[in-house]
């Protein structure tokens, strides 16, 4: 049996197949239809149940990092895509353009991230409304999600599209609560906090304990910490991402509107149209604004770490530097990136940079490393 994905192709082969006329028409409005039922089907969820990855979903991880773009239908993130990497995705004015997941590659600083292009989702996402599921099961395996927003659509969207994330466990622009939960034999729930706490006390914790059938733990607090935090951390599988607010279609509206919008906390307006109600923005000869500074946000968000590799003897490699994430950043994590048994040579690494305190320093494989450390490793004999 077909695939869906292959008789939405087939119809719409046809439909450029067929001549626009009179006697066609007619057709042409059965194919349209089809197309549309089809489209509809397939943002159904799969009947079998269950979530993960559906068709045309299982892209596979490349790069340093990845991020993935997550919103409404129509939004423009297709259009970012392209202008981003110069992968095409298709781009048009109606909503459900894009259908699977479309990859496409930056090149940042020495580091390789790939973007992927998402289909809108609906409200509903996460209950298995539209394809949402796979779609935020695929955001779930970003390091960096851009919620991107249109404009001139009501704020509220953007609550929508958090809410969505948050029912699949994803965590924007959060840390993991810093509190420890420890279940244990007997001893019932001894609940303490190192801080002043306004939303847990005993009781609620027992309640929510005992909702998980747990009768025995040890929770300490060190933040004011919230049921929700208290749940997550019970729950576990969450997922702690950065986010940026990528607001879209500026020049759809005034400037006082985007100087409000360019304060917000994690927000990034950007525009890939000429902006002729703010001819004053255009900084080249392009007809789109900020890409450069939505890029440098990624960066940001991203907290990748650049290591230069150099060889004994040698000028450090500047050109391709070994990238790490922020939290696996020891010399350790940067051997094992070379080769996953380097480390079994290691005798030593001389360091420099903002991570050493001489130059250069001699580390043991637990020192951290730092955003444009050198590094060279000595080996044992
Ligand atoms: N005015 C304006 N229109 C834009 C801008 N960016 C994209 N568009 C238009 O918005 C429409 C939707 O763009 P897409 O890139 O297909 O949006 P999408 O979010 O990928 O849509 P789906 O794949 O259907 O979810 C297209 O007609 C684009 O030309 C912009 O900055 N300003
Ligand atoms: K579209
Ligand atoms: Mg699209």
């Amino acid at each position: 049996m077909a695939t869906l994905m292959q008789k939405i192709k087939d119809i719409e082969d046809e439909m450029a197949r067929t001549q626009k006329n009179k006697a066609t028409a007619h057709h042409l409005g059965l194919l349209k239809a089809k197309l549309a039922k089809l489209r509809r089907d397939l943002l159904e969820p799969p009947s079998k149940g269950g979530g993960g990855a559906g068709e045309g979903f299982d892209v596979t991880k490349s790069g340093d990092a990845r991020v993935g773009l997550v919103g409404f239908p129509s939004v423009g993130k297709s259009t970012l895509l392209n202008k981003l990497t110069g992968t095409f995705s298709e781009v048009a004015s109606y909503e459900f353009t894009t259908l699977t997941c479309i990859p496409g590659v930056i090149v940042y600083r020495g580091a390789k991230i790939q973007l992927l292009d998402l289909p809108g989702i609906i409200e509903g996402a996460k209950d298995g409304k539209g394809r949402g599921r796979q779609v935020i099961s695929t955001a779930r395996t970003c390091n960096c999600i851009l919620i991107v927003l249109d404009a001139i659509k009501p704020i509220t969207h953007k609550r929508l599209i958090e809410k969505e994330l948050e029912g699949f466990g994803i965590r924007l622009n959060k840390e993991p609560p810093n509190l420890t939960f420890r279940k244990k034999d007997k001893g019932g729930i001894n609940f303490t906090s190192t801080v002043t706490n306004t939303h847990l006390d005993l009781e609620t914790v027992k309640a929510i304990c005992s909702e998980y059938r747990i009768h025995n733990a040890d929770i300490t607090l060190r933040f004011d910490a919230t049921a929700d935090d208290l749940i997550d951390v019970i729950e576990g599988s969450r997922i702690y991402m950065p986010c940026i607010y990528v607001v879209n279609k500026i020049d759809q509206i005034t400037l006082e509107e985007l100087e409000i919008l360019d304060k917000l906390p994690h927000y990034c307006p950007v525009s890939f149209v000429n902006l002729c109600n703010f001819p004053w923005l255009i900084c080249s000869a392009h007809l789109e604004w900020n890409l450069d500074g939505l890029l440098e946000k990624i960066w940001e968000y991203l907290n990748l770490t650049r290591i230069y590799t150099k060889p004994k003897g040698m000028n450090p490699d500047y050109e391709d530097p070994v990238i790490l994430s922020s939290k696996t950043r020891t010399v350790e994590d940067f051997c094992e990136r070379i080769h996953k048994d380097f480390i079994k040579q290691f005798k030593y690494a001389l360091v420099w940079g903002s991570s050493a305190k001489h130059k250069p320093q001699r580390v043991g494989k637990e020192h951290l490393l730092e955003d444009e450390d050198v590094v060279q490793i000595i080996k044992k004999v």
